[in-house]
C-alpha cells in the first residue's frame, strides 16, 4: 500500500514536472525512478514497463516508411513548440541529454532543450542489445551528451505523463558521432530576403505558423541589417540608400525590398493570428503599413487582429478605412459586417443563436462577442466568499452574460479511448490538457493573464478581491496592465476550482451543440467571468454552450442584488448523489443551501428510499417501462408520497424532494397500470414539472418531460384547458432553459424536445 502512494505521489510529480519542462524536477524525479528501479525489478510500475515494453517495438516499426532527412536540411524547434501527440514533420530539436539513462528495453534519460526546458526522453534502441546493455547505454547516452531529434515526437505515455519519445534511432543522431557537425543549423543562412520571404511562404502553405514566423523574422532581420551601421562602413553609401526606401526614396531594387518588408510583416502577422497572439498580429500589421499606409492585406490583418482582442470599434474603423481605399473589396466588407456584428453583441447584447440551438446553424460555429450584462462580482455574505449578483430586476429568460473560453479541449472523437471519467472536469485527461494549454496560451495576452490573476486557486484560501466588471467586457485595452507571471501549480489549481463541462443543469441544443466531427460532448474549458459564479442545488441561472461560447441567463426572476448560482451537477437526484457528483468532478466543497440541509433533515425517514434510488442509479432498465427494476422504482415513489404525507407538511418543501426523486416519478408514470388503485397517491405530471421548475428551473431534461406529456395530452385528446395549460407550462420551460427566444423558435424546441 505504502509502496503504491509512493508511485502515486511520484507520478503526480512527474505529471506537473512534465507540463512545466522543468529540468531540475524532472532531474530529481529520473534518479528516484532509477533508484526504485533498481531497489527492486518490480519497483518501478509494472504496468506501465509492460504496456510501453509491448508498444515500443510495434511503434518503432510502424514509424518508418519515409526516406530520413539529413539535418541541414531540417528546420530547428524547441520543445514548447511541439504539440502532444503529433509528429513534427521536417523539424530537428536540439538537445542535451542531463541524467544518466536507464535501460528497460528502451532507454529513458531527460533532455534538456537550448531554452532551458527539459522532457524525459525515451528512446527506442535495438543496437543496445546483449548482456552489456547497460553500459553501451551509459556510452551511447551518457549525461551531457549533444543530440539532434528529426521530427521530434511528444507523446502521453500510459501513466499519463508525457515524453519525447524516438522510435527509431534513424531519428536520433549523437552529435559527437558526426564528422561534421552542422555548424549554421539553419539551411537559409545564404538566402536573400526575398527568397526568405518566399520560403516562409511556403512553410504558411503547410500551415506550420512558428516555422513561417521564423522565415518572416529572418527576412525582416536581414533587410534591417543592410540599413543598420556596419562595422566596416559606418556611413557607407548604401545603407544611406535603404534609408532612403523607408523615407520614400525610389530605386528599383529599393523598392523591391521595400515591398518584400511589408509583406514580411503583414504574412508574418497572419501567422501570428493563427497562433491566437493578436497582439503581435497588431503589431506587424502596423509595421507593414509604416512602410505601405495602403497596404490592403496589411489593413485587413489589422482590424482582423483588432477584432481578435475584441477591439471591436477600432477593427470597425479600420475596415471602413480600407474600403475609402478598395471600396469594392468583398474580404473587407464581410470583415467589418463581422465586427460591426460583434460590436452591437458586445454593447446590447442582442444574439442571434436560434440557429444554432435549432441545429441548422451549416457548418461550424458562429463567432460571438463577450457580453457583461446586469451582472457584478461581489462578496457573497451567504457564501462567506466572492460571487456573480444581478444588479437590476430581471426576468426568466434574460441573458446575464456571454463569454468566451480562454481554453477549451474536448473529446474529438477521433480517439474514443481517452475518454475517461464520466465528466468533463472527472476526466484526469481533459484536466491535464486544459492546464497545458492555458500555460502555453496565458503569456499572449495581457487581458487573459490579468483575468486569471484574479481567480483562485485553492478552496482554502478565500481570495476577496473583486475584479472590475470592465476586465470582462470587449472594447477595452490592456497595454497598461502589468505581466502576471502564472505558475503551472496555480494553473493547475485554477482549473480545478473554476474550470466547467456540461454537467448541472446546461441547455444542449438540438444536436448536442455539437462541433462537425464531434461524436462526444465531454469538454472542459475555463472561462474568466463565469468562474465567478457559485453553486446552488436550486439554481437560478442557465449555461448554454455553443462551441466555445458560453452563454448565461436567467432560469427564475431575480431581484436586483441576488447572487446569481448555477448547479454545477445534475440537480435531479437526491443529496447523497449530488454530494457524489460533486466529489467525482473534484469539486472541493459540500453543498449546504436550503435543499440540501432539508434533505439531511429528512435522511432517516427517506433512508430506505434514497438507498433504492442509490442501488438503481445509472441501470437503464429503471427507467424503461415494465421492467422490474422500474416497477421498484415507481413502487418507491408512492412510498416517497406516504413519507412526504407524514413528515412535510410545506407544498415547497415538497416539491423539493420530489425533484429529487424525479426517476422514481418518472417510473411511477409509465407504470401506473402496475401500481392498481395506488396509482392515485402519484401527482400528476403537471406538478412534478412545476416542482422541478421550483427547485432546479432550466434543465433540459423537464423541457423533455414537459415536452412529452404535452404531445401525449394532444395524441389522447385532452380537453383544451388540459393541452392549453400544458403548452403554457413547456413554453415557460423551453424559455428558462434556451432563455428568451422567438415563440416559434421555442415552439420548435418543445416539439424537437417531445420526440427525444
Ligand atoms: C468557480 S469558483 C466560484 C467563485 C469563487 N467563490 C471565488 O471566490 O473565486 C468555484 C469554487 O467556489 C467555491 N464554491 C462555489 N459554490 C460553492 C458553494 N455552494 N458552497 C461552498 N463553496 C462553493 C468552491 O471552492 C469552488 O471550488
Amino acid at each position: 500500500m505504502e509502496h503504491n502512494g509512493v508511485l502515486a505521489s511520484l507520478k503526480e510529480r512527474l505529471m506537473k514536472a512534465t507540463i512545466a519542462m522543468d529540468k531540475v524536477e524532472l532531474m530529481e524525479l529520473h534518479k528516484l525512478h532509477m533508484k526504485q528501479f533498481e531497489d527492486s525489478a518490480t519497483g518501478w510500475d509494472c504496468r506501465i514497463k509492460k504496456e510501453m515494453e509491448e508498444r515500443t517495438p510495434a511503434i518503432a516499426k510502424a514509424s518508418r516508411h519515409r526516406a530520413i532527412l539529413p539535418l541541414e536540411v531540417l528546420r530547428r524547434v524547441t520543445l514548447v513548440e511541439l504539440t502532444v501527440e503529433k509528429r513534427k514533420d521536417e523539424r530537428v530539436l536540439y538537445g542535451t541529454l542531463c541524467v544518466e539513462p536507464f535501460v528497460l528495453s528502451f532507454v529513458q534519460t531527460v533532455i534538456e532543450d537550448d531554452e532551458g526546458k527539459a522532457i524525459t526522453l525515451i528512446i527506442y534502441d535495438p543496437i543496445l542489445d546483449g548482456e552489456s546493455v547497460m553500459e553501451m547505454a551509459n556510452i551511447r547516452y551518457c549525461q551531457g551528451t549533444k543530440v539532434a531529434i528529426k521530427e521530434p515526437y511528444l507523446c502521453t505515455l500510459p501513466d499519463k505523463t508525457r515524453a519525447l519519445c524516438v522510435n527509431s534511432v534513424g531519428d536520433i543522431t549523437i552529435l559527437s558521432e558526426i564528422s561534421s557537425l552542422p555548424t549554421d543549423v539553419s539551411p537559409w543562412s545564404n538566402l536573400d530576403i526575398a527568397a526568405l520571404r518566399a520560403e516562409g511562404n511556403r512553410y504558411f502553405a503547410k500551415e506550420d505558423w512558428v516555422g513561417a514566423i521564423d522565415l518572416y523574422s529572418q527576412c525582416i532581420s536581414k533587410s534591417m541589417e543592410s540599413v543598420r551601421p556596419s562595422s566596416k562602413s559606418p556611413n557607407s553609401k548604401a545603407r544611406k540608400k535603404k534609408m532612403a526606401v523607408y523615407n520614400g526614396g525610389a530605386t528599383k531594387q529599393n523598392e523591391l525590398d521595400s515591398e518584400t518588408v511589408t509583406l514580411a510583416y503583414s504574412n508574418r502577422a497572419a501567422a501570428w493570428m493563427k497562433l491566437r497572439h493578436f497582439e503581435k498580429a497588431l503589431n506587424d500589421s502596423e509595421e507593414a503599413l509604416k512602410v505601405d499606409h495602403t497596404h490592403l492585406k496589411s489593413m485587413y490583418r489589422k482590424g482582423r487582429a483588432l477584432h481578435g482582442l475584441q477591439q471591436y470599434g477600432k477593427a470597425c474603423e479600420t475596415f471602413q478605412d480600407a474600403l475609402v481605399l478598395y471600396p469594392l473589396d468583398k474580404d473587407i466588407k464581410n470583415a467589418l459586417q463581422r465586427s460591426k456584428t460583434c460590436d452591437l453583441q458586445s454593447r446590447l447584447g442582442l444574439f442571434e443563436i436560434s440557429k444554432c440551438i435549432l441545429g441548422s446553424c451549416d457548418g461550424g460555429v458562429t463567432e460571438f462577442s463577450d457580453y457583461v450584462g446586469p451582472v457584478e462580482i461581489k462578496w457573497s455574505e451567504n457564501l462567506g466568499m466572492r460571487g456573480l449578483f444581478v444588479t437590476k430586476d430581471v426576468d426568466v429568460g434574460d441573458l446575464l452574460l456571454v463569454s468566451n473560453a480562454i481554453s477549451a479541449v474536448r473529446i474529438d472523437g477521433t480517439n474514443p479511448k481517452r475518454v475517461e471519467g464520466s465528466s468533463g472536469r472527472s476526466n484526469a485527461i481533459l484536466r491535464d490538457e486544459l492546464a497545458f494549454k492555458l500555460y502555453n496560451l496565458i503569456p499572449k495576452s495581457p487581458k487573459w493573464q490579468h483575468q486569471l490573476s484574479f481567480l483562485t486557486d485553492s478552496g482554502d484560501k478565500k481570495d476577496d478581491r473583486c475584479p472590475p466588471m470592465d476586465l470582462f467586457k470587449p472594447n477595452q485595452t490592456w497595454n497598461s496592465f502589468s505581466k502576471h507571471e502564472v505558475s503551472p501549480s496555480r494553473i493547475e489549481g485554477i482549473v480545478f476550482q473554476n474550470a466547467l463541462d456540461e454537467s448541472g443543469s446546461c441547455a444542449r441544443g438540438l444536436h448536442n451543440n455539437r462541433l462537425p466531427g464531434e461524436n462526444n460532448r465531454q469538454f472542459l474549458g475555463l472561462w474568466a467571468l463565469p468562474s465567478f459564479i457559485n453553486h446552488s442545488c436550486c439554481p437560478n441561472a442557465v449555461r448554454l454552450h455553443l462551441g466555445d461560447t458560453l452563454f448565461l441567463h436567467a432560469s427564475r426572476p431575480l431581484e436586483c442584488g441576488d447572487e446569481v448560482t448555477i448547479s454545477y451537477v445534475n440537480p435531479l437526484v437526491p443529496l447523497r448523489m449530488r454530494r457524489e457528483l460533486l466529489e467525482q468532478d473534484k469539486w472541493d466543497f459540500i453543498c449546504k443551501c436550503s435543499r440540501c440541509e432539508l434533505e439531511l433533515r429528512l435522511r432517516e425517514p427517506l433512508k430506505h428510499i434514497c438507498k433504492r434510488m442509490y442501488d438503481h442509479w445509472g441501470v437503464k432498465e429503471s427507467m424503461v417501462a415494465g421492467h422490474p427494476e422500474s416497477l421498484d422504482m415507481a413502487r418507491n415513489a408512492l412510498r416517497l408520497e406516504d413519507r412526504l404525507k407524514l413528515n412535510v407538511p410545506y407544498l415547497h418543501e415538497r416539491q423539493l424532494i420530489r425533484t429529487s426523486y424525479f426517476n422514481a416519478y418518472w417510473s411511477a408514470f409509465h407504470n401506473l397500470d402496475q401500481l392498481g388503485d395506488h396509482a392515485y397517491s402519484i401527482p400528476r405530471p403537471e406538478v412534478l414539472i412545476d416542482a422541478m421548475n421550483v427547485t432546479s428551473p432550466g434543465d433540459s431534461v423537464t423541457l423533455f418531460f414537459a415536452a412529452y406529456w404535452l404531445k401525449k395530452f394532444e395524441e389522447q385528446g385532452a380537453s383544451r384547458i388540459v393541452v392549453k395549460d400544458a403548452q403554457k407550462r413547456a413554453m415557460y420551460t423551453c424559455k428558462s432553459v434556451y432563455g428568451k427566444q422567438k415563440a416559434d423558435v421555442l415552439k420548435r424546441l418543445i416539439k424537437a424536445h417531445s420526440a427525444g
